[in-house]
């Protein structure tokens, strides 16, 4: 329904709007529980006169959605400069053309209402109240129409949604995964228990209302928390994979892995950092928190070796067979904690000449950052997601023997307030 109205015509040409408009107004909403009853508890949100977006201010994501986009890159390249002035100056921000249906990681909790309506959607922010989401104008809607209908198949299967409160119930979320250019979609079931009933007739319906899948997955997650994926998984249909290709290279994704959200513009992140690295093809080069193994692959033929170190053991797995899937030989992957990997490194007396480092919102540590400048390379390439953790660890860095030579924001999150940001620091006196 929302796609004719929103989707399409903002798509082509976003109405940018008088900013007067953009103005929130107060609006007391009665809070629903996922059964649809009343609660007693009232709550102010803010929500924007005439939204694109059905359940702005209600699902806690994209708070810049109303905004002209124009209009976001500024803002977003005003906060950057300003954190980031104290150490180096910003260039300008790399936007979007299309900033609408990027992101190609898409989750929805289920859950129903009173009447037994099955409902899937987006956690209302810090509660297990369910703002039921038909479309969203970031997701891909290849993922969103897969998520409708599976709504619908729950309820010709019979299939009960999983309480969260009580812990009652089977089916708690779907995450679909697609490929950019391949086309590959890859559908996660995650339920309470392990036994999904007719399993397979579950599965050929699925199949037979989108034949795009590529794969499907039972992940079991019985435990209460916050974590979508549980530990234990069962591939249904298909490889338990997909593949898609980032800068020329092909990359397998699993459920577990990290992949950026934002391919169109992941592109332009990474050659952006592998340009500020400045490889001659001699260098030896450490590629942290690589999940599985992006960075450090597509770099890979303009240095002479490349280490990568991960946390996460399936990421590894993905990394490693991304490398032979490539024909790369000069990378080595390892499965450790970055800080402790790089410590081990430095006090084995290693060395590095560039170092890439793509942390988690959260940023660095004192024993990574330590270990960066023991290794003393020459140059430091600094892919981050918080421009707010950023300028801590740069404050760090450039206390201990490094200067910020230039920093870069990237649009990878349109609509929301995040946004990404590459900084290259060169050693002093190298
Ligand atoms: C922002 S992602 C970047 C991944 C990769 N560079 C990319 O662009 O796809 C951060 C990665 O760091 C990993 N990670 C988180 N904490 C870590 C740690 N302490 N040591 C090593 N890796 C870690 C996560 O599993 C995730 O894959």
């Amino acid at each position: 329904m929302a796609e004719k109205k929103t989707g399409k015509k903002f798509v082509q040409k976003p109405k940018f709007r008088n900013e007067k408009k953009y103005k929130t107004d107060k609006t007391e909403v009665k809070k629903y529980n996922t059964f649809g009853k009343k609660k007693a508890e009232k709550k102010i949100v803010v929500k924007s006169e005439k939204s694109l977006c059905p359940v702005h201010g209600k699902c806690g994501g994209c708070q810049l959605l109303d905004m002209p986009y124009e209009k976001q890159l500024k803002q977003k390249q005003k906060q950057v400069n300003k954190l980031l002035k104290p150490y180096c100056n910003t260039e300008k921000i790399i936007g979007m053309e299309n900033p609408f249906h990027y992101r190609n990681k898409v989750h929805a909790v289920f859950g129903h209402r009173k009447d037994g309506t099955v409902i899937s959607g987006i956690y209302q922010q810090g509660t297990h109240f369910i703002v039921p989401v038909d479309e969203c104008l970031i997701e891909d809607k290849r993922a969103d129409a897969i998520i409708r209908d599976i709504r619908d198949l729950l309820k010709s299967f019979k299939i009960k949604t999983y309480n969260e409160d009580t812990g009652y119930g089977l089916f708690r979320h779907v995450l679909v995964r697609t490929g950019h250019h391949s086309g590959q979609v890859m559908v996660v079931l995650v339920l309470g228990s392990p036994i999904l009933p007719s399993k397979n007739n579950f599965v050929k319906a699925l199949r037979k209302l989108h034949p795009e899948i590529t794969t499907i997955i039972l992940n079991v997650n019985n435990q209460k928390t916050s974590m979508i994926l549980g530990e234990k998984e069962t591939v249904l249909y298909g490889k338990g994979y997909i593949e898609d290709e980032l800068c020329g290279h092909i990359f397998r994704i699993s459920s577990k892995s990290f992949y950026q959200v934002n391919t169109v513009q992941t592109e332009k992140l990474y050659t952006k950092a592998i340009e500020l690295a400045s490889l001659t093809g001699k260098e030896r080069v450490i590629d942290a928190y690589c999940g599985i193994g992006t960075i450090g692959l597509i770099a890979s033929d303009k240095a002479k070796e490349v280490i990568s170190v991960e946390l996460n053991p399936d990421a590894v797995k993905d990394a490693i067979v991304n490398a032979k899937r490539n024909g790369i030989k000069n990378v080595r992957f390892y499965q450790n904690d970055a800080g402790v990997f790089m410590r081990q490194m430095a006090d084995e007396g290693e060395s590095a000449d560039v170092v890439f480092m793509d942390p988690p919102r959260s940023g660095s540590d004192e024993k990574f950052l330590s270990s960066v400048v023991t290794l003393n390379p020459k140059r430091v390439v600094y892919v981050s997601c918080d421009p707010t953790t950023l300028a801590r660890d740069l404050k760090y860095l450039t206390k201990h023997g490094y200067s910020a030579v230039t920093a870069v924001p990237v649009d990878m999150f349109p609509a929301t307030e995040h946004v990404e940001t590459v900084c290259c620091l060169h050693r002093v006196n190298s």
